[in-house]
């Protein structure tokens, strides 16, 4: 079964007397333990989709199944609950707080579990990543590559099934994107996630167990 499932799903946007038609019936699927990376020229619909994956949006048409359940016609309750508990996300200008050390960073997500270990489990994982002595470390004390390992980090806290990257080496230089990629592709076989990354990286698709490619609305 896959953990995530779009079938024939159309998004419409209504912007004044127009509609734009950003999706247009996109089938979609991605594995655990697998990298799907989504390419495409701009506009072409790449962050409508991660939209939809990410439950951030519904669609216009067709359905959405996250681990098996349908979510398409989810309240926007309980599609916070899924994102909360079934999905990390991961974005290209890192996301994280200025006044909070990485620890707090990779904690909070989690905040309202009240399971005294995720204290415990925010240190292990950044020292997964390769954090061990920045741990109390504020994002400015840190590099790029640093600050979006903590994001990598924070993104994991809640045992996602899917994690959903949004250009995660966009702001980073060449080779430390690439550290980037290898930290994401070992999480990827450890955690057995799915990742779907959307990028203009080249050197991304190297990393990917599957590249989709989506031009005007549409999966080529
Ligand atoms: N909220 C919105 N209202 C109206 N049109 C939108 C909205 N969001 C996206 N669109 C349109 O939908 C189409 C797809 O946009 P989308 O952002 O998904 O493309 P993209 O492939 O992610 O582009 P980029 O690579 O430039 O980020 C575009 O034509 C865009 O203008």
């Amino acid at each position: 079964m896959s953990v995530i499932e779009l079938d024939s799903v159309v998004k419409r946007y209504e912007s004044g007397p127009e509609t734009v038609v950003a999706l247009k019936g996109v089938d979609f699927h991605a594995e655990r333990g697998e990298m799907v990376v989504v390419t495409g020229p701009s506009g072409s619909g790449k962050s409508t989709m991660l939209n939809m994956i990410g439950l951030l949006d519904a669609p216009s048409e067709g359905t959405v199944h996250l681990d098996g359940r349908d979510v398409t016609d989810a309240s926007e309750d309980e599609r916070t609950e899924e994102r909360r508990s079934e999905l990390g996300f991961v974005f290209q200008d890192f996301h994280l707080l200025p006044m909070l050390n990485a620890v707090e960073n990779v904690e909070l997500p989690s905040m309202w579990d009240t399971d005294v270990d995720r204290h415990e489990r925010a240190i292990a994982l950044l020292k997964r990543v390769g954090l061990g002595e920045r741990l109390d470390h504020t994002p400015d004390e840190l590099s790029g590559g640093q600050q979006q390992r903590v994001a990598i980090a924070r993104s994991l806290i809640n045992e996602p099934d899917v994690l959903l990257a949004d250009e995660p080496t966009g702001n980073l230089d060449q080779a430390t994107g690439r550290t980037i990629l290898d930290e994401m592709a070992r999480l990827k076989e450890e955690e057995n996630i799915a990742i779907v990354a959307i990028t203009h990286d080249e050197q991304m698709a190297a990393y990917a167990d599957r590249v989709v490619r989506i031009v005007d609305g549409v999966v080529q």
